[in-house]
């Protein structure tokens, strides 16, 4: 499919029915202005934190040289939230006031097949499925309770309004957790369930950094191409989102030989995409080397589109870098510190779709610490 096909699309997403499009427009480039600044100050030390507390975590499953059992997506999600509040909010949260942020994110992102009818008549909508809006702006308001004291305390630095500050802060949370932590757990799975994998990639771990050294950061994240080449295998193989956010296609488009007439909602199947045998072979084998002999592959979908895991074109998620070095630091820095382990029957790929496409059966892992690490 060519690139410019893409190009004519905007997206209809669950914020129209707060917001008029001039607002989604300014939202977008806040949304990107954030971002910028985001990897410019690289937030390493709450990265740090976060990974500490999951590692803590982790560590109370295993004790010194035994191997326990754990299921890792809680840990990992509340890694993820306490990464993402730190960085909309600017403080180490207590573990409370992180479980509150997540338990409301869920409820929200666990309703949203719901409030989808609000988004296709905004003004209609409200009226006729009242009972739904209602529902939203209750959550809204929830959200604005939770926010709006963590905001007020950084409010000194900031222009916006409090009540914009808690709509970008919702679009962090929620485009950015559940896809990164859901992404983490099916890289783990398939570094259980593939040990040669894991052990090939702590070899390269171990090339680069020195025993003893207790984070790997991002200057030696970039020195690992294998760990790139597994992450993108993931999001390849599972991608989080199987679909894009519905677009709505601004001119007439021939696709294909059909016709797709303007003002129609397009949606692009994701995992399709990726699992395409004519483009990949054998595409449901999970191996990382794919990517290694491809140079460095356009997981922006520039050139040509092989994969979609973010998006292509001017609507692609905004903190596809972001999220990638994410992914890196975090599958870097848990191979360094333990060994992950099959526990149990295997294994159980079978996709079950929530806010984003999850494992049906969590991964449950038997974690043992590495002798290299203290
Ligand atoms: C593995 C991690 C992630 C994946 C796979 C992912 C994937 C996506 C996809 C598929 C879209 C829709 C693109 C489209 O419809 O064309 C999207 C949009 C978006 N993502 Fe991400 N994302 C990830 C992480 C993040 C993070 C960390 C953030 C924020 C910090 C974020 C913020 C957003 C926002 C705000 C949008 C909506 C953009 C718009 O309205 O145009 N995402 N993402």
């Amino acid at each position: 499919m060519a690139t410019d096909k893409f190009l004519s699309c905007d997206q209809q997403n669950i914020s129209s029915a707060f917001y008029s499009p001039t607002w989604l427009r300014l939202r977008r480039n806040l949304t990107y202005n954030i971002l910028h600044t985001l990897r410019i100050k690289s937030f390493a030390c709450a990265r740090k934190w976060a990974l500490d507390a999951l590692i803590n975590r982790l560590k109370s499953h295993s004790s010194s040289y035994e191997y326990h059992h754990t299921k890792i997506r809680e840990h990992i999600q509340h890694a993820l939230y306490s990464l993402f509040a730190f960085i909309c909010f600017g403080e180490k949260l207590e573990d409370k006031k992180i479980q509150d942020i997540k338990d409301l994110q869920r409820r929200l992102q666990l309703s949203f097949d719901e409030f989808k009818v609000l988004n296709l008549f905004p003004s209609l909508g409200k009226f006729v499925f009242h009972k739904r809006w209602e529902k939203l702006r209750q959550l809204r308001q929830d959200q604005e309770k939770l926010m709006v004291p963590l905001i007020k305390a950084r409010k000194e630095n900031r222009k916006l309004e409090e009540k914009e500050i808690v709509a970008l802060c919702s679009e962090f949370f929620t485009g950015g957790i559940d896809t990164t932590s859901t992404t983490l757990e099916w890289i783990m799975a398939s570094l259980v369930k593939h040990p040669h994998i894991q052990d090939k990639l702590f070899k390269e771990i171990k090339g680069v950094v020195s025993d003893g050294e207790v984070e790997i950061k991002d200057g030696d994240l970039r020195k690992m191409p294998y760990l790139r080449a597994v992450i993108l295998e993931s999001l390849r193989r599972h991608p989080p989102s199987h679909f894009l956010i519905p677009h709505t296609v601004t001119k007439n488009v021939v696709l294909g030989g059909f016709l797709v007439p303007k003002n129609s909602i397009v949606i692009f199947i994701v995992v399709e995409t990726g699992r395409n045998p004519n483009v990949w072979e054998n595409p449901m084998e999970f191996k990382p080397e794919r990517f290694l002999n491809n140079g460095d592959f356009d997981i922006s979908g520039t050139k040509e589109i092989k994969m979609m895991p973010f998006g292509v074109g001017k609507r692609m998620c905004p903190a596809y870098r972001l999220a990638m070095l994410h992914l890196k630091y975090f599958v870097a820095n848990l191979v360094w510190h333990f060994n992950f382990n099959c526990f149990g029957e295997g294994v159980d790929l079978t996709e079950k779709h929530e806010f984003t496409a999850v494992m049906q059966n969590p991964l449950e892992v038997q974690i043992a610490p590495r002798l290299y690490v203290q």
